[in-house]
């Protein structure tokens, strides 16, 4: 059998001669607060998920995601966004954006102090339809006013596209299907775009070839990934978007998360087994791994559920040599 080329991952081992600051700093992006908590069961008071997100500010993560201002028929669990937007302790130098779906959403967001938001898109009409009420071009529609709202009121707007590899209602996705969201986000100004594999199917080969052609269309450094751990594959496919230039990478606090309208998705890939993983490559996160532990426990001891973190459950304490 004839085994698919390989790309070379040489380039993520840093050669302290030729690689730059930049080409070794990997920034992440904590969806735990938001994703980690849209679809749990239990309902956390606004308090618990303050908590969660002051002591997140503490571990050396530049970007926390809040909540969303979502509709709370929709989605109970953000029910509580203005709240917990308005409560945190906003540490200087952290940027904490919140999911906005609409300019209602928006407004509601600015008024609560947002200073990022986030628009998200799906590269399935399926999954859209489920996901926010109407196809994926309608929803794009909906984000221009939003972004010349942000525009004018100096916010900055993340975007995300959905379903880049797999769908729950249409199954495989084409990557051109991918290309045409993410590019229509880029020229509306989304400053950094996140691939989000909603449910987790993704592979290193589906990665690569929605990457081939998603990076021939925007550039790596405007990218970001957004891997669901459904099929265990969150870590692999982490890696190859580091092969392809992309330093900017989302995961959840013990893996917590999942989207409420994708059934059966499992949390993201977990911020302690990325920030172990990228720390043994020698890239820098600029995250205590020993801090974050101690969030994941906090966090999961108030769900009442174990952590999907590998390594906090086997966490003894610090190891020199890897980390
Ligand atoms: C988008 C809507 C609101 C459309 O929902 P809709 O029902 O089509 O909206 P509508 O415009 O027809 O309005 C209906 C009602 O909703 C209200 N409404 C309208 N907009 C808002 C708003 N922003 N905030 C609060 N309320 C809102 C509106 O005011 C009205 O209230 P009523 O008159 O009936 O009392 C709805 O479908 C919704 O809230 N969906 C939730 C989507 C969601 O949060 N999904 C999970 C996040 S996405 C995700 O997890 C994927 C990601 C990002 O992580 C990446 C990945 O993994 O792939």
């Amino acid at each position: 059998m004839k085994i698919p080329q390989i790309r070379s991952l040489a380039c993520l081992i840093p050669k302290r001669s030729a690689a730059t600051s930049s080409d070794n700093q990997v920034r992440i992006v904590e969806v735990g607060p938001r994703d980690g908590l849209q679809n749990e069961p239990k309902l956390l008071p606004a308090a618990t998920k303050i908590e969660l997100i002051n002591q997140l500010s503490e571990t050396g993560l530049q970007t926390i995601e809040a909540t969303s201002f979502v509709s709370a028929k929709w989605v109970p669990q953000m029910g509580d966004n203005a709240e917990v937007l308005r409560g945190i302790r906003k540490v200087p130098g952290i940027s904490y954006p919140v999911l906005t779906p609409n300019l209602k959403g928006f407004e509601s967001a600015l008024k609560a102090g947002a200073q990022e938001v986030a628009v998200f898109g799906a590269a399935s009409n399926a999954f859209s339809l489920k996901n926010v009420n109407c196809t994926a071009a309608e929803a794009i529609e909906r984000f221009k006013p939003v972004l010349k709202a942000a525009e004018q009121n100096g916010v900055r707007v993340r975007g995300y596209v959905s379903t880049v590899v797999g769908c729950p209602y249409e199954g495989a996705v084409a990557p051109s299907a991918v290309v045409k969201v993410v590019e229509a986000l880029y020229q509306m100004g989304c400053y950094e775009i996140s691939l989000g594999d909603t449910i987790g199917v993704g592979t290193p080969g589906t990665m690569r070839r929605m990457l081939d052609a998603v990076t021939k269309t925007v550039p790596a450094k405007n990218l970001a990934v957004h891997c669901h751990d459904t099929y265990g594959q969150a870590l692999s496919n982490i890696l190859v978007s580091l092969d392809y230039g992309i330093r900017v990478v989302d995961s959840s606090v013990s893996g917590l998360g999942g989207c409420p309208y994708a059934k059966g998705a499992s949390g993201n890939a977990a911020t302690e087994d990325v920030v172990y993983l990228l720390h043994g490559l020698g890239l820098n996160t600029g995250v205590s791994l020993d801090k974050l532990i101690l969030v994941g426990r906090y966090i999961c001891t108030e769900l009442g559920r174990q952590s999907e973190s590998k390594v906090n459950r086997a966490w003894k304490g610090p190891q020199p040599r890897n980390q």
